[in-house]
């Protein structure tokens, strides 16, 4: 079996190469194929794969096409490869706010895959929500699933509404937490701590944090409750987040992103 990668930046590089462990094929079996000549050299350099410039060259022969190319260059990358394809060919994409019924149309495929994963992929700590249309078997989603797992989690959602809306919390989500995590820094510097020690601070509280979360039922208000004693220290800073609507603000950026998705497959 055969995987052709189309897009080889932060995403489409990291599936590469978590795809490149995978039992199911070994590292001469992934195509990857990019653009840019800078992106090109890049990867000759450093890739074990096989380095293509030209869909013709790649297509025909792939049994998987994966899409990691940006939301605005997918009209333009499905035009040139329809006419390369056949019916068997699964598609999977990742791009954001991109349908199965727009990807259906243009490349004349009915095996398409629509996948949202988030950079953690990059670890091996992704997750993934997908969704495939009716014609992938039983058993081709297993094939995708275990594709998909080479990079983390992976989640089949029940419709393609959800892989908007999970955009919008885990394949957004990780700039949400670096956002937190700047803001942290900034006012531990603004304490006084050099920018080690903040850094330090900082990163070892979200962890231990996340690491309590998973290691029990609580809920993160229960945990907060842990946390804050009354009167005290951390209340004061939760009460100062409620009186500046924080927790709703969040709540609506999420939204915000969600949304956006939706724009896109517009
Ligand atoms: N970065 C992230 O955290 C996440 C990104 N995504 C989705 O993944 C997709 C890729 O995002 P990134 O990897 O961040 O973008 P990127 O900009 O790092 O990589 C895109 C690559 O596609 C190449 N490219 C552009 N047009 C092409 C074409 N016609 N044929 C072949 N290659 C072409 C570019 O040269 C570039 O190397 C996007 O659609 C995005 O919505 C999804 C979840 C998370
Ligand atoms: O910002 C974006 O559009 C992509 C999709 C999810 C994360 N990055």
């Amino acid at each position: 079996m055969k995987v052709l990668v189309i897009g080889a930046g932060n995403m489409g590089l990291t599936y590469a190469q978590g795809m490149s462990k995978s039992k199911l094929l070994k590292k001469r079996n992934i195509m990857i194929l990019d653009t840019s000549e800078e992106k090109i050299q890049e990867l000759n350099k450093i890739s074990h794969f096989d380095v293509y410039e030209d869909l013709k060259d790649c297509v025909p022969q792939a049994d998987i096409v994966f899409i990691a190319v940006k939301p605005y260059h997918s009209e333009e990358l499905f035009k040139a490869l329809a006419p390369l394809l056949n019916k068997e060919q699964i598609l999977i994409s990742i791009m954001a706010g991109i349908t199965i019924d727009y990807m259906k149309d243009l490349t004349g495929l009915d095996k398409v895959v629509r996948a949202m994963p988030n950079l953690p992929a990059q670890i091996g700590k992704g997750l993934t929500s997908y969704i495939a249309s009716d014609a992938v078997s039983k058993v081709e989603l297993i094939l995708v699933e275990n594709l998909l797992d080479t990079t983390g989690k992976s989640i089949l959602v029940s419709n393609e509404n959800f892989i908007d809306a999970s955009t919008g919390i885990s394949g957004s989500g990780p700039a949400y937490v670096f956002y937190f995590m700047q803001s942290m820094m900034e006012a531990a510097l603004q304490m006084g701590f050099s920018k080690n020690i903040s850094k330090v601070l900082v990163s070892e509280t979200f962890t231990g944090a996340v690491e309590l979360f998973n290691q029990s039922d609580y809920s993160p208000n229960k945990w907060m409750d842990m946390v804050a004693s009354k009167g005290g220290t951390t209340r004061a800073a939760l009460d100062s987040m409620e009186d500046n609507n924080v927790n709703e603000l969040i709540k609506e950026a999420a939204f915000a992103a969600f949304n956006r998705a939706v724009e896109l497959g517009k």
